[in-house]
């Protein structure tokens, strides 16, 4: 990981729940932080080598996965997930000062904050438009912009205590109190972090066409290693209708010997499998393991075939 030298970007502007994930990230505070307006231009800055790393959204409780970040990570030059970060989150409506509940008909933010404050606006402004945001920051921004083209905006608290020209019309309006996103950090390939026992591998594997069973078969490669899954999913290549890639995060590190052995399974199925990192768990929850699938089981088993292989001259043949 690069020290107080290093340089961050992050889906910006000020304000947003991403820049609050990456602040959590040791060091941040002291970096030089870099906004994006996009998660695509984010990783072309972490790509070109602009900036050592990118904290972007990947999921969320309630909408899922971040389909521009899942897309842009799955293709391209290779990145490596090197973190995960979990923010809780919490939104507030805001609108210029003199503005009423009863005033807004069109709302900002960005697509997962409307996903996940739909039912309060549909029950407290019936029939509100929504106007796509970049981010929730840049959608409270743009308020105060000359000929905004929108009243309101959903966004996080913070924003609206830093901008003095917009007031707070409602607080708490996510529909799901519990809602966490999730954030991961990018970064070109280089060291893999460390293992700690608490960690995640997250790979791509595109589903072999015409092979029937493939799907089955990609994860029988992780059920008999004994690896659990925390997140699967399944999204459209872009290439032809039809041509899906899974994008799935597995408990354990690629230096476990079980989660090495499932990967190599995945290349033999589908040879373009990429392996986008293995990382600690934000909730740094040990992984448990079966004494079957721990590493010393899978040494014991490849030592037992190594000497299948290569029998000692001289040794008495075993009954095994
Ligand atoms: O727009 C933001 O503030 C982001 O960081 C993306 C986002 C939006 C909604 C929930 C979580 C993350």
């Amino acid at each position: 990981m690069p020290g107080p030298a290093a340089i961050y970007t992050f889906l910006g502007p000020q304000g947003t729940f991403t820049e609050a994930a990456l602040m959590q990230v040791p060091g941040a505070a002291e970096a030089t932080r870099v906004p994006a307006s996009n998660v695509n231009a984010a990783l072309d800055m972490v790509r070109d080598g602009s900036v050592h790393a990118a904290m972007v959204p990947i999921e969320n409780s309630v909408e899922g996965g971040v389909t521009a970040t899942l897309d842009a990570i799955a293709g391209g030059p290779e990145l490596r997930i090197t973190r995960e970060v979990l923010v809780p989150i919490s939104f507030v409506l805001v609108a210029r000062p003199g503005m009423a509940l009863a005033d807004i008909r069109r709302i900002s933010t960005h697509g997962h904050a409307w996903a996940q404050c739909r039912l309060w606006v549909e029950t407290n402004i019936p029939g509100a438009e929504y106007v796509p945001g970049s981010s929730t920051a840049a959608a409270a921004l743009g308020l105060l912009a000359d000929g905004a083209h929108y009243d309101a905006a959903i966004c996080a608290p913070i924003v609206a205590q830093e901008q003095p020209g917009l007031s707070v019309l409602a607080e708490n309006i996510g529909d799901n109190p519990g809602a966490v996103t999730r954030f991961i950090m990018v970064s070109r390939p280089g060291e893999l972090p460390q293992r700690t026992g608490a960690d995640k591998t997250t790979v791509v594997v595109p589903l072999p066409e015409d092979r029937p069973g493939a799907l089955m078969e990609i994860l029988d490669q992780f059920a008999t290693r004994g690896v659990n899954l925390s997140r699967i999913e399944s999204r459209p290549t872009g290439q032809y209708l039809g041509h899906y890639f899974f994008s799935i995060d597995a408990d354990g590190h690629v230096q476990d010997a079980r989660v090495a052995d499932a990967l190599a399974g995945l290349h033999r199925i589908s040879p373009a499998t990429r392996f986008l990192g293995s990382y600690g768990r934000a909730d740094a929850q040990k992984v448990v393991v079966a004494p079957h699938t721990s590493d010393e089981a899978f040494h014991a088993a490849h030592q037992w075939v190594d000497g299948i292989l290569q029998p000692r001259p001289g040794l008495p043949e075993t009954a095994s």
